[in-house]
């Protein structure tokens, strides 16, 4: 047999066990093919989709050929096929895992169970079994055998009972199951009908029509009027799809399929865009306009402090890229609680910029995905799988608030967002952008390192003052009293804010709550004999436990340290301190935005737009009312627990906590009024409650990168987390510790220490219980290279997470 074209396919299946491309010979009619397009290929029995990232001449002895092209164009550019290669060698995932993550909704085809009649089905036979049954089995049998195969879904729609009548003819082989594969996130399209004779003709031809023939009269007329017709008139006019089918086999008119483009965020306001620049913006830009146009990779860290003006900073780096045609990447943390962002955006650029955010079905995604492909888009906006878009002309990629745990992705692959926006711009020679007013340490000590140019803005926006804060320590509180959830200086504050019909946002930070024990008279949480962290409760059991050591310790009913009964205090909900809030202020217009009151689509917009508006006084919640606002009518913030999340037993409590207070802080005093921000804690003296209060983010850093240093933390080492799962509890441990010790046998690598295992803070999940074991590396290439080669990846019940966020 002679050598032949063929294509290398990686086989779209989320397996971490098939990892080698296959070879299919590529049909003459499919010869188009090259590196990049998507196709469909048989995989054993199946019709599966793939992606081609090689081509060949070889033998194709034994070689299927290639189905079908899922489109008519490569999906995958050299950059996307070289970042979707990179994440799976860094990560430790499959190819395919990798890129199937450049798809909208993961996958090009959708496999549906169908039904169509057999080829040699015998019609007397079946007339005779359906004489006994309704007239309904016998439509419903010919419009299988006309339309076959067809779904359980469209046969629904014929009949409200069509379960019997389906199973009834699978138990007389009137019909049988088929798989029919549909090609997913196609364009939308619009039929539209045209004329295909001259006027005259028509009109000749509508008049010699028989009488009886009314519905091509209907057609013809309405055509003799319009242009031409879409579908949905068609519906209007009782005009079947059938009818026009015909006329168009008679040459009288033409049938038309035409794409149209779905934007489902089109509604969204607008705001003005055309600000003169402050002297920190124009500086700034001058450090990043000659870096878009030297189109070489380049990264900055944009250290900003929160009102400084960054969102305006990002428009006119985007205009700049635009200006040399090159498309921009914005990554924003969490689209729902970004829609100012969005909304500068859209006033500056228009429809020049596709949104996208879960919530969009599949066919939108592909439709905003092909905008960009085919350049009707420049600029894509969206939490982090906005990364993935397939933009050929790369030459920008923002990340803003990249200090956010939400770029990291928690289920396969576990990505951080950052880290492959950085690989991905590298390979297209593009520019990054990350900002932040709170940098995360490791970006911030890489721009110290030179890794990143360092660029900062020190003030805000027509030099408005930083707000002021009052620290309100609670242990004093208590003792003089006062055993509310609202100290007397947030009370007074608030006072005064409402009297002035200024607004106040109130921050439950909730993180951390529950999970230690803590002392309201003096401040004393509960910690290991051993190890010197946090002990953690365990509802359930009501147990303290260490997760270091396993040391296990009942609450005890008075403080250790220093015996007050006050000791067995597990934090507040929302609703506890909407109603401490409703007591002291009956008159105020208070709006809760939590996890009970966002679940809605849209609702954190809407609660948003509607505090921003001035429909209430005061906004409170957890987390995410420090995020990115930027309402000038609001002067005052109160921090109801500024502390709860130090005590976690987690390396990155006091960045998480220095970040918070922080953006919450900044959320006072952005527009020409001062703003002022109460902090209620039990720990006035941490270094992170202090650098909060001051705005001070070097004093912030400077003690944190001593103590990551001291402890050999990231960014000191790299962190590797490997958890083992099971349904059994002896089982998790035995496993965990043999695993600990292969890793130990294997992993003789310099400076490298492994940790554990120990049981995940949440031991259990929906049953499967989890173990941890923790490994801290200075060679974190040689380290996966090795964790690769011992096969562990794809072993089921353990999970490997390069650089994990979450270490608890
Ligand atoms: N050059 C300018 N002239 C006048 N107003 C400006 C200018 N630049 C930005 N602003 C306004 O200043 C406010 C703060 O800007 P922006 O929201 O971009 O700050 P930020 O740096 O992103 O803050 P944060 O980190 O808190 O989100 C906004 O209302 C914005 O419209
Ligand atoms: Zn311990
Ligand atoms: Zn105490």
């Amino acid at each position: 047999m002679p050598d032949n074209a063929t294509a290398q396919v990686i086989i779209n299946i989320p397996t971490r066990k098939i990892d080698k491309p296959f070879s299919y010979v590529i049909p003459a009619h499919l010869s188009a093919i090259t590196i990049g397009w998507r196709v469909l290929v048989p995989f054993g029995n199946r019709r599966v989709e793939g992606f081609v990232v090689g081509l060949e001449i070889e033998s194709t002895q034994g070689l299927k050929p290639i189905l079908e092209a899922l489109d008519n164009y490569p999906w995958f550019d050299n950059n996307m096929l070289a970042t979707a290669k990179w994440l799976s060698e860094y990560y430790l995932c499959s190819l395919a895992e990798a890129m199937r993550l450049f798809i909208p909704g993961q996958s090009g085809i959708k496999i549906q169970k169908s039904y169509q009649t057999p080829a040699e089905l015998d019609w007397e036979h079946a007339a005779i079994l359906l004489s006994k049954k309704p007239a309904e089995y016998r439509t419903i049998l010919t419009y299988i055998y006309e339309h076959g195969p067809v779904t359980l879904n469209n046969l629904t729609k014929l009949s409200s009972q069509i379960n019997p009548i389906i199973k009834f003819f699978l138990q007389h082989k009137l019909i049988i199951t088929a798989n029919s594969i549909n090609k997913r996130g196609q364009a939308a399209s619009l039929t539209v009908i045209n004329l295909a004779v001259s006027r005259e003709v028509a009109a000749d031809t509508e008049k010699a029509l028989p009488k009886n023939n009314t519905a091509q009269r209907r057609l013809l007329q309405a055509l003799l009027h319009t242009q031409e017709l879409t579908t949905v008139e068609l519906r209007r006019l009782a005009i079947a799809p059938n009818t026009v089918k015909k006329m168009a086999d008679q040459g009288l008119v033409t049938v038309r399929n035409v794409p149209v483009f779905r934007n489902s965020y089109a509604g969204l306001n607008r705001q003005a865009a055309n600000l003169s620049l402050t002297a920190e913006q124009l500086q700034v830009l001058q450090e990043l306009i000659p870096a878009i146009r030297n189109e070489r990779y380049s990264s900055f860290l944009l250290h900003g402090v929160t009102g400084s003006g960054k969102t305006q900073v990002y428009i006119q780096a985007v205009a700049e890229a635009r200006r040399l045609n090159k498309q921009a990447i914005v990554l924003v943390p969490e689209i729902a609680l970004t829609s100012q962002i969005i909304a500068r955006f859209q006033a500056a650029f228009d429809n020049d910029i596709v949104v996208i955010h879960s919530k969009l079905s599949v066919g939108e995604r592909y439709d905003a995905w092909r905008r960009l492909q085919t350049g009707q888009a420049g600029i894509v906006i969206g939490a982090r799988s906005a990364l993935f878009a397939p933009v050929n002309q790369l030459g920008l990629i923002i990340i803003d608030e990249e200090h956010e745990f939400t770029y990291k992705q928690e289920e396969a692959p576990r990505y951080h967002a950052r880290e492959v926006a950085l690989a991905r711009a590298k390979f297209a020679a593009a520019t990054v952008i990350l900002g932040s007013a709170t940098p995360s340490i490791e970006t911030y000590f890489q721009a110290l390192q030179g890794r990143h140019k360092l660029l900062s803005m020190k003030k805000r926006v027509d030099d408005a003052p930083m707000p002021s804060v009052t620290v309100v320590d609670m242990r004093q509180e208590l003792a003089q009293g006062r055993r509310s959830v609202i100290s007397l200086p947030l009370q007074d504050m608030l006072t005064e804010t409402l009297a002035k019909k200024e607004q106040a946002i109130i921050l439950l930070n909730r993180r951390g709550y529950s999970t230690f024990v803590l002392c309201r008279e003096c401040g004393h949480v509960l910690t290991c004999r051993h190890c010197d962290i946090s002990l953690v409760y365990h509802a359930p059991s009501k147990i303290l436990r260490c997760h270091y050591c396993q040391e296990k310790q009942a609450v005890p009913d008075v403080c250790p340290e220093c015996g007050s009964r006050y000791i067995k205090y597990f934090g507040t909900g929302t609703q506890k301190v909407e109603e401490a809030l409703k007591g002291l202020f009956p008159l105020a217009k208070i709006i809760r935005m939590d996890q009970d009151t966002t679940s809605r689509k849209m609702a954190h917009a809407k609660i948003l737009s509607a505090f921003a508006a001035g429909s209430y006084d005061i906004l409170l919640g957890t987390q995410m009312v420090a995020k990115g606002h930027d309402i000038s009518n609001v002067t005052a913030v109160g921090i109801i627990s500024a502390d709860t999340a130090l005590n976690l037993p987690d390396f990155r409590a006091a960045e998480k906590t220095f970040a918070l207070l922080t953006q919450a802080a900044g959320r006072a005093g952005r527009g020409s009024k001062t703003g002022r921000v109460v902090m209620q804690t039990y720990n006035p003296e941490h270094y992170a409650i202090i650098a909060g209060a001051e705005h001070n983010y070097s004093k912030f850093y400077q003690n944190e990168i001593g103590f990551r240093q001291q402890l050999c933390y990231p960014p000191y080492t790299s962190l590797i987390k490997i958890t083992v799962q099971s349904d059994n509890e002896l089982t998790v441990h035995r496993q965990a510790s043999q695993l600990a010790a292969e890793l130990t046998q294997k992993l003789s690598i310099a400076d490298t220490a492994i940790i554990g295992p120990f049981p995940a803070s949440v031991n259990k999940i929906k049953d499967i219980f989890r173990v941890n074991i923790l490994i801290k590396t200075q060679n974190l290439a040689a380290i996966t290279k090795e964790i690769y080669s011992m096969n562990i990846v794809s072993r089921n019940n353990v999970i490997v997470d390069i650089d994990p966020v979450n270490v608890l």
